[in-house]
């Protein structure tokens, strides 16, 4: 065989949730060996949780991104389907390779699969090393003074800023040598991309590690000078959009907190817009942390009295929220935002989740489960350890009487109704005086912005004051608490 002459041997550079040529460490240290490289992203099935159809669309260019990177460099991205191991194991039975280089995945699941693939290479020869480049510190290293996990963010992301040195940037290679004769399958047969229907057409993103770079720089032009503020507000484009292109690794968590804070450095804008950026990735990490920690959170209350929760069965309710006529604009703003792009905005997801699990007092699962489906940035640890703060369930959880008011949200984020009106456009002409609750305009008033209640837009499914009272019941009930009053 052609590879049995090679006298170097090739190093297999595993890509996973690291999209990237900059900032790659296990990339970085392939190359280091000064061996030639083969790149390989395996489809296999991933044993925490199977990526959603939103998920699989921005896979799909985000690996014929990095091969054009790779073709850029004189070499190309080997694709593969199957179990990893053994995709490897063929891999390196064809090619003559002796090492897998790869950047560590920290889902319970994947850890563990990974962990038996290491061994099952190493007990066969293989060199088989592992690096953290996707997170700011591996789980692990963050711990408290019981050497436990941290529960409560705040004391966890001081310890984090003190324990984690940001690693040197390493710039993307300049060339990477990979032997030509090794097959590889066509991205064009993984079906990746819907067709009948493509619901992609309103997805407005360039994934890949250029976009995710033109998202920053963007982000550091526009959005940060005023974060800390605006990122509570739907309507500005003032948060970085990169959850999607961090999920898939396009980007450093530590690039992107290192160009934040030279911009603060460099008096671009001030230095607590751009800590309380670090401080968002820190939830990021928090996250990533706690489920590596604690399994069972993905499908059961981190909370153990919260499994008692009365959870309604209510499949119209659900279906009016996931196609966002609920009635309630802001609700259904973001639920077609989500529809429509993939992305929500983060005060509007915990509007939205909010609305499920407490107004409709409908299982946070079946909510975290629809995300897990439209979100292009569905992220298995961000998303249940999100959903079970709102949910009340979590480990540093909103305070179980905190019910957003989505009227009230409204009219505080989306004070000049920009966000509301561009999602629900059938409410655009309303005055911002009623937009946020459509059914307490006057009949002339709706009349004259051309809206029929019933008609062109529901009616409310249900009374927030009502519902309100129903979830704090059960809430108390569930906690064995009755000290607040039900605060919005
Ligand atoms: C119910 C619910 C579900 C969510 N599901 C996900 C998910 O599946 N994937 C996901 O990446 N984020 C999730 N989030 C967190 C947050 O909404 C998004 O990370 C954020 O909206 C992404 O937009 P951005 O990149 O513009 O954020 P920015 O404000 O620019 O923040 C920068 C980065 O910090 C991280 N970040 C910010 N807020 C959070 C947070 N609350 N938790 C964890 N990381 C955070 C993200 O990586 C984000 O890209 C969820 C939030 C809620 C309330």
């Amino acid at each position: 065989m052609e590879f049995a002459c090679v006298a170097t041997k090739p190093v297999v550079l595993w890509f996973r949730r690291d999209l990237r040529l900059n900032d790659n460490p296990a990339l970085y240290h392939a190359v280091a060996t000064g061996r030639p490289i083969l790149p390989v992203f395996i489809q296999d099935r991933d044993p925490d949780r199977p990526a959603g159809a939103a998920s699989l669309w921005w896979l799909d260019k985000s690996l014929r991104a990095l091969d054009a990177s790779l073709q850029d460099r004189g070499s190309r991205l080997i694709l593969r389907r199957g179990d990893s191991l053994i995709q490897l194991q063929s891999l390196i039975q064809e090619t003559g390779a002796d090492a897998v280089f790869m950047n560590r995945l920290f889902e319970p699941a994947a850890f563990a699969r990974d962990a038996d693939i290491a061994h099952e290479l190493k007990s066969a020869g293989v060199d088989c090393r592992g690096f953290n480049g996707s997170l700011l510190a591996r789980p692990g290293a963050v711990l408290n003074g019981s050497d436990a996990p941290y529960k409560v963010f705040t004391p966890f992301m001081k310890a984090l800023l003190a324990a984690a040195e940001p690693p040197p940037p390493t710039p993307a290679p300049r060339r990477i040598d990979t032997p030509d004769a090794v097959q590889t399958e066509s991205i064009d047969d993984w079906g990746l991309h819907p067709t009948r229907p493509d619901w992609s057409q309103g997805f407005d993103w360039t994934p890949g590690e250029a976009g995710a770079d033109a998202a920053l720089s963007d982000f550091l032009a526009r959005g940060l000078k005023t974060y800390a503020k605006g990122r509570d507000h739907p309507a500005l484009p003032t948060t970085s959009r990169l959850s999607p292109h961090l999920h898939r690794g396009e980007i450093s968590p530590w690039r992107a907190a290192q160009r934040a804070r030279d911009a603060a450095d460099a008096g671009a804008v001030p230095a607590a817009e751009a800590a309380k950026f670090v401080s968002e990735l820190g939830w990021r990490d928090f996250s990533a942390h706690l489920l590596h920690h604690f399994p069972t959170m993905t499908d059961r209350a981190f909370r153990p009295e919260y499994e008692a929760m009365p959870w309604r069965d209510d499949p119209e309710g659900l279906e009016a929220w996931k196609r966002g006529r609920t009635g309630y604009p802001l609700v259904d703003a973001g639920m077609r935002q989500l529809w429509t792009t993939g992305w929500m905005h983060n005060r509007v997801r915990m509007v939205v989740a909010s609305f499920l699990v407490k107004h409709l007092l409908i299982d946070w699962r079946e909510g975290e489960a629809w995300f897990w489906d439209t979100l292009v940035d569905a992220d298995l640890a961000s998303n249940v350890q999100n959903w079970q703060w709102v949910a009340g369930s979590g480990a540093d959880a909103a305070p179980y009487f905190r019910i957003f008011n989505p009227i009230a949200q409204g009219e505080k984020f989306d004070a000049e109704g920009g966000y509301v009106r561009r999602w629900v456009p059938e409410l655009r002409r309303l005055p911002d005086r009623w937009l946020q609750s459509p059914w307490t305009a006057p009949p002339e008033v709706l009349r004259d912005a051309g809206v029929r209640l019933g008609k062109d837009y529901p009616h409310p499914i249900l009374d927030h004051a009502q519902a309100r009272a129903r979830a704090l019941d059960a809430l108390k009930a569930v906690t064995g608490r009755d000290d607040q009053a039900g605060h919005d």
